[in-house]
């Protein structure tokens, strides 16, 4: 999982135009505090009325997400709605993370989630790999030309953490210019 996130990010951070100095500074702070979560979503015979995850964004760069073979997830599309993510066989989802939004000076924006419970009578599991930056990395939008003015200012990931878990889905609104 490391091994992939690490590809992904130097994949995204160079089409960012970022160069190698910044991108290795990044992938070789990458990692340090990663996670991997496994969700149990036990069967539930009344799932309108119970909701497996509550919607958010994940505090990382990115999440990288095996499901079973249960559906559930959902991500919400601006002008649309909430879209099922369907489990495809052999196939991981990845989730980009509040933190890759700030650096990307929200060019790779991060994704509203959730997960519903459905009639499908069997239990649901979800392996996630949470791939993020140490608590004394600072964060601030990278390489932007000089057209592109900073969306947001400059933070710790600690200072970060600490106004999400106050303030939630509107801790990036917080930062921002
Ligand atoms: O179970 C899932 O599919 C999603 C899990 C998730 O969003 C999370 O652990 O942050
Ligand atoms: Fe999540």
């Amino acid at each position: 999982m490391k091994e992939l996130a690490i590809t992904l990010m130097h994949l995204i951070l160079k089409s960012l135009d970022i160069s190698e100095e910044e991108r290795s500074r990044v992938v070789s702070a990458g990692g340090a505090s990663s996670a991997l979560q496994l969700n149990s979503y036990p069967f539930c015979p009344d799932p309108n009325r119970a909701m497996g995850l509550a919607p958010h964004t994940d505090t990382s760069l990115l999440t990288i997400l095996h499901q079973s073979t249960v559906n559930g997830l959902q991500i919400f599309k601006d002008g649309v709605g909430w879209v099922l993510v369907s489990p495809t066989n052999g196939s991981l989802v990845v989730n980009v993370g509040d933190l890759l939004h700030i650096l990307s000076n929200s060019k790779f924006p991060n994704v509203l989630h959730r997960v519903v419970l459905m009639k499908e009578n069997q239990q649901r599991l979800s392996l996630a790999y949470f791939y993020c930056l140490p608590s004394d990395f600072h964060l601030s939008p990278l390489a932007l030309n000089s057209t592109q003015m900073p969306l947001y200012r400059s933070v710790s990931v600690r200072d970060y953490i600490g106004i999400k878990a106050k303030n939630l889905e509107k801790a990036l609104s917080l930062i921002r210019f």
